[in-house]
């Protein structure tokens, strides 16, 4: 069963109606530069509403690992996502520090897929899920840009856990799944009204498509 990660959550009417409509993960962005920014105080609050089965994850870019803790600790998330520049450095650092936070977090590394992308480093990452997203020269992720899926397709043998991201639509998602396989779809952009702003109708197509995909499309 492939599972669903909704991204950019700002608000707790977004977060909750995706949680009602089936998604397996919320996303909160912590990097200040994105238009999906959510303080972590708020992120908790909103948090703290959501049924225990949703994973609450954390989105990174290049912050300060010590800072990256205090709001893991502070908005209580289950999941840290790294959306920059990372290195397996940093990766393999945050995850000596994990044992401070005394429950285990998951650590998904996320590799932008461009010209230089070879599915080798992935084997250079200790991570938990590799996100796979599309390049961009203007933004670290969020960007509604995709990828050539069957790079993803290859890359699958070589990761644990697969998060399949970038330009996901309600309209692509079935396609994207059926060619590779992820463990995980994930979406922003294109379920947005505005940024930060989900829209409803389009929650529920992409939550539809997922399901009908799998052949069990269920009322929402
Ligand atoms: O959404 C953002 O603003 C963002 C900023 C910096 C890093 C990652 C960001 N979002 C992530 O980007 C991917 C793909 O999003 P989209 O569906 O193409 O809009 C997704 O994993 C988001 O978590």
């Amino acid at each position: 069963m492939v599972r669903i990660k909704i991204c950019g959550i700002t608000n707790i009417d977004d977060a909750l109606a995706a949680a009602r409509i089936g998604a397996d993960a919320i996303g909160f962005n912590f990097y200040p530069k994105s238009p999906r920014y959510i303080e972590p105080e708020e992120a908790q609050r909103i948090a703290q509403a959501l049924p225990d089965r949703v994973l609450r994850v954390g989105v990174f870019v290049n912050e300060d690992i010590a800072r990256v803790w205090e709001i893991v600790s502070e908005a209580r998330l289950q999941a840290v996502q790294l959306h920059g520049d990372e290195t397996p450095e940093y990766c393999a650092a945050l995850r000596v520090n994990s044992s401070d936070s005394g429950r285990p977090v998951k650590l998904i590394k996320a590799l932008r897929v461009g010209d230089g992308f070879h599915p080798d480093q992935i084997a250079h990452y200790r991570a938990d899920a590799i996100l796979l997203d599309a390049a961009s020269p203007e933004a670290y992720g969020g960007t509604g840009r995709s990828f050539d899926w069957d790079v993803a397709r290859r890359a699958k043998r070589f990761v644990r856990e697969l998060f399949l991201a970038g330009g996901l639509t309600p309209a692509s998602v079935g396609r994207a799944i059926a060619q590779v396989q992820p463990d995980w779809v994930d979406v922003c952009s294109s379920l947005e009204s505005a940024p930060g702003k989900k829209d409803r109708q389009a929650l529920e197509a992409f939550v539809r498509a997922v399901r009908m995909v799998e052949g069990r499309e269920r009322l929402i």
